[in-house]
Formats: structure tokens, sequence, C-alpha cells
């Protein structure tokens, strides 16, 4: 880039918590141009906190309150149980109009509106982990206060780490059961498959290397072609064939309806938690 080009100008942005999806995030914005003194994240860890600040060159070593008083974006990404403490800790540091997005499991904008300054702007966010690699989803979720701006700001920082799309909150938990769980559930059949190709006689290593392949080739398939996946199972099934047999013993062993069953427990799960983060806490 030339010395006179224009600079894009970021907003100073804070994760609060340095785990898995933290970690994610932080990863995109900074691989997207952000620099390191427009970013910062807070991990209780300190032998965390130092991986992340070695490997990324970003601040890791302020508190909670200290991080969120410098920042125009506040991104919560601790576990739901700990998010109401988190926001204890921020809502006196917080300057107006600070945007806070949130990527906790099950908690709905409610609760943070309701223990943050008046009128602070809150996205609710549903990532998944294939955002690792700039390969996530995401659904984004407007609060109260959050306005057009608001959510386009926290697109372009989901965008980072993949896709964005945007949902009403009333299907966030349904967003969580599909997307945000779902690379759980490919992990869990690519391993099926590979433990199917070690019973049939292969090796454990070129059954997962088989088995990871058709599941990229697969999905690259799906969404090139934009073909729908009956059509697709439908070219792979011959008249007579090995498909067909296959297939009908993933419906004798009920494997759709597994599918179903798992995401309503996922749905009702994340319907729990934010039940259980709103209850007062023992212990
Ligand atoms: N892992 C996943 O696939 C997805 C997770 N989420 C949500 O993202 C959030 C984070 O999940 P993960 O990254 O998987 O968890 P994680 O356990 O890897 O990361 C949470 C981090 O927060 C830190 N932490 C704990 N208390 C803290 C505090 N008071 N202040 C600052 N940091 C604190 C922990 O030390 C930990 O490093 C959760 O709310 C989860 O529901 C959302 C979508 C996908
Ligand atoms: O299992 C969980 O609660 C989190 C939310 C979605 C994926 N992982």
């Amino acid at each position: 880039m030339s010395e006179d080009a224009p600079r894009t100008t970021h907003p100073a942005l804070t994760i609060l918590g340095g785990g898995v999806m933290g970690e994610a995030l932080l990863a995109g914005v900074l691989a997207s141009g952000w620099a390191v003194d427009d970013v910062a994240v807070t991990e209780p860890f300190a032998v965390r906190a130092n991986e992340l600040s070695s490997r990324y060159g970003v601040r890791a070593a302020d508190g909670n309150a200290k991080a969120s008083r410098r920042a125009d974006v506040v991104v919560i990404a601790v576990k739901p149980k700990d998010v109401g403490a988190v926001l204890a800790e921020i809502s006196g540091a917080l300057r107006p109009g600070t945007l806070v997005v949130s990527i906790a499991a099950g908690l709905p904008c409610a609760f943070y509106e309701q223990r943050l300054p008046a009128g602070t702007p809150v996205v609710r966010v549903m990532p998944n982990t294939p955002a690792v690699i700039g390969q996530g989803a995401s659904a984004i979720s407007p609060g109260t206060h959050a306005d057009e701006g608001h959510l386009a700001l926290t697109e372009r920082i989901l965008a980072t780490s993949g896709l964005v799309v945007r949902a009403d909150e009333k299907d966030l938990d349904a967003v969580t059961a599909i997307s945000g769980s779902g690379p759980a559930y490919v992990f869990y059949v690519v391993d099926a498959m590979a433990e199917a190709g070690v019973l049939l006689g292969l090796t454990r290593a070129r059954a997962r290397e088989l088995a990871v392949q058709t599941v990229l080739g697969s999905a690259a398939l799906l969404a090139e072609t934009g073909e729908h996946p009956v059509i697709l199972r439908e070219r792979v099934s011959s008249p007579g064939g090995t498909t067909v047999a296959a297939v009908r013993e993933l419906d004798a062993h009920g494997v759709r309806a597994a599918f179903l069953a798992a995401a309503e427990a996922a749905r009702d799960r994340s319907r729990q938690l934010a039940a259980e983060a709103a209850a007062p806490q023992h212990g």
C-alpha cells in the first residue's frame, strides 16, 4: 500500500474473554487490517493472556473495566454464567454510545439492557468455531437501542471471520442449535464415518483423510452449485447401488430424527442458559 493511500479507520475494539471464540474474533479482525493498537482482549488467566499478547501483539493485561473504558465496541466472549459478573464490572466504565456485542449462547439482548446504562446499544451474535479459519457463520440480532449503524459495525467485525446474516432475536436459539453447535455435529459425523472405515479394514489415518475430504468436497459442491441437498444425494445414488443401501440403514437407525431431536435439545438448552444466568448466583 502506498503511503498516500487512505488509511481505513477502525473503531477501538475490546474483547472480554480470550478463549476459543475470543481468539477467533481477535485473529479475524487483525487479519483484516485492524491495527494491534485498535484491539485489546481481557483474560483472567495470566498464562492465556500472555499467550494471546505474544501471539498477536495486542494488549491483554488490563481488567474488564479498564479495557472497556477506551473501547468503541466491547465484545463479550465469556461463558453465559460469567456474563452477569462481567456486566457488573463494566457497566460504570462504558462511555455513552459504546456498542456492546455479545456472543454468549442463550442470553437475550434484554439481559444486557437490564444491567447496562440506559440506552446502551446491544447486538446479540451467534457465531461458530470455523471462524478460527475465517469460515464461520454468524447470525446477529439488534437490541432495543441498536440501530442500522450498530448492526453494520457488528457485521464489519464478524465478516472478518466468515458469513454474517441478520436474524430476528426470537430465532437465535434455533440458530444456536443449527450453526452455533453445528460444527460439533459435523465433527461427530466425520468421526463416525472414519470409525466405519476402520470397521471395514481401512487404516484410521486413511479413513479419516477420506472422510474429511468427503465432507469438505460435499459442502463445497452444495455451496458452489446451490443445488438442493436431496438432488445432490440422488446423483450419488445409483439405482440398486451402494448408496441407497447405506441411506436405508441411516433411515432405519433414525439418523434424521436424531438430528431433529438434537436441534430441539440444543435450542432448549440455550433457553435454559438464559434462565440460569438470570437466577441469583449460589456458592
Ligand atoms: N465455542 C463455541 O463453539 C461457541 C461459543 N459461543 C459462546 O462464546 C462464549 C465463549 O465461549 P468459548 O470461547 O468457547 O469459551 P472459553 O471457555 O474457551 O472462553 C471463555 C474465556 O473467558 C475467560 N473468562 C472467564 N471469566 C472471565 C472474566 N470475568 N473476564 C474476562 N474473561 C473471563 C476464560 O478464562 C476463557 O478464556 C460463550 O458464551 C459461548 O456460549 C458462541 C458460539 C460458539
Ligand atoms: O455449546 C455451547 O453452549 C456453545 C454455544 C454454541 C456452541 N457452543
